[in-house]
């Protein structure tokens, strides 16, 4: 099946101190227009790795992404991208943050539509009331609603979330994930959210991709979820099969866990028998 979003044997190797290092290997996942995946996996599995190589923002070293036919090379306003922390310009209004990028998409157009468009996004997560306040003096939850009117503000094909709500508390965390979902519904944006939370992921997600640990990861099984769209939190709490599609995920990741274990096992006892393999062979 060919996908809005293709990702072909993509993989990525960093150069450590102790030689190349293969984090991601043949990771291979497509992707319908307006479909919302997430990420799932072990901390240091590769998730923001794959993320980032979406994005852009980090280099590819086999593989690809196309996407709605072209195949990426390098960051482009195809592309929004959300982060844990926003980074805004703390001088700066909140319009005016998303301006910046409003203004370097639509050169061409007014002034007027440019404010328009920025306004529009951000009263769509909250902030119509404080257009003109800085980011300085914001709550960590109000910058985060700033990057994402930011981020859809470009009116992106892609939105690619690295753990977009993980520095917020609880009530913050549900209410932006409403947002975001209604929002991304209205403007049938394709998703890939990494996540640590598996009840976000199954709230959030058409499907949940559990990524195997890393080195060399890949992934390691696909949930397709049957909520409908557009979805409330209590009906998919409710759904009869939200809590067996829970039991699998982290059966998946204390599976993942149990090799990881094994495996550090057999290389401490393979490090542990060198010395006497040594001494054995010493003349
Ligand atoms: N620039 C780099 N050079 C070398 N190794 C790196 C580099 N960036 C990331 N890594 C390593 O690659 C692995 C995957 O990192 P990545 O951040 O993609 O994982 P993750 O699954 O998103 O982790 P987390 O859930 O903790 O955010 C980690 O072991 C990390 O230390």
């Amino acid at each position: 099946m060919r996908g809005y979003v293709e990702l072909f044997r993509l993989g990525k190797t960093y150069d450590t101190h102790n030689g190349p290092l293969v984090i991601v290997e043949d990771f291979d996942l497509n992707l319908a227009q307006g479909e919302y995946v997430s990420l799932l996996g072990h901390s240091g599995c590769g998730k923001s790795t794959v993320l980032t190589m979406i994005a852009g923002l980090n280099s590819i070293t086999t593989g690809g992404v196309v996407i709605d036919g072209r195949e990426i090379d390098g960051p482009g306003p195809d592309r929004g991208v959300v982060f844990q922390s926003p980074c805004l310009m703390p001088w700066m209004t909140a319009l005016d943050n998303v301006m910046l990028g409003v203004n370097q998409v639509y050169r061409n157009a007014t002034k007027r539509d440019r404010i328009d468009l920025a306004s529009y996004y951000l009263n769509l997560v909250g902030l119509g009331s404080i257009l003109h306040k800085r980011a300085k003096d914001l709550s960590q939850g109000m910058q985060q609603r700033v990057g994402i009117a930011r981020a859809f503000a470009l009116k992106p094909k892609m939105l690619l979330l690295d753990e977009p709500f993980g520095m917020l508390d609880s009530l913050t965390r549900l209410e932006l994930q409403e947002i975001l979902l209604e929002i991304l519904v209205r403007d049938k944006v394709t998703t890939v959210m990494v996540t640590h939370d598996v009840d976000e992921a199954l709230f959030m997600s058409d499907r949940v991709v559990m990524m195997t640990n890393g080195p060399r990861a890949r992934v390691g099984a696909i949930f397709s979820l049957p909520f409908d769209r557009p979805r409330q939190r209590a009906d998919v709490l409710e759904h009869p099969e939200y809590y067996e599609y829970r039991r699998k995920m982290i059966e998946f990741l204390e599976g993942q866990d149990h090799a990881k274990i094994k495996n550090t096992r057999e290389r401490d006892e393979s490090k542990t028998s060198e010395p006497a393999d040594l001494s054995l062979s010493s003349p």
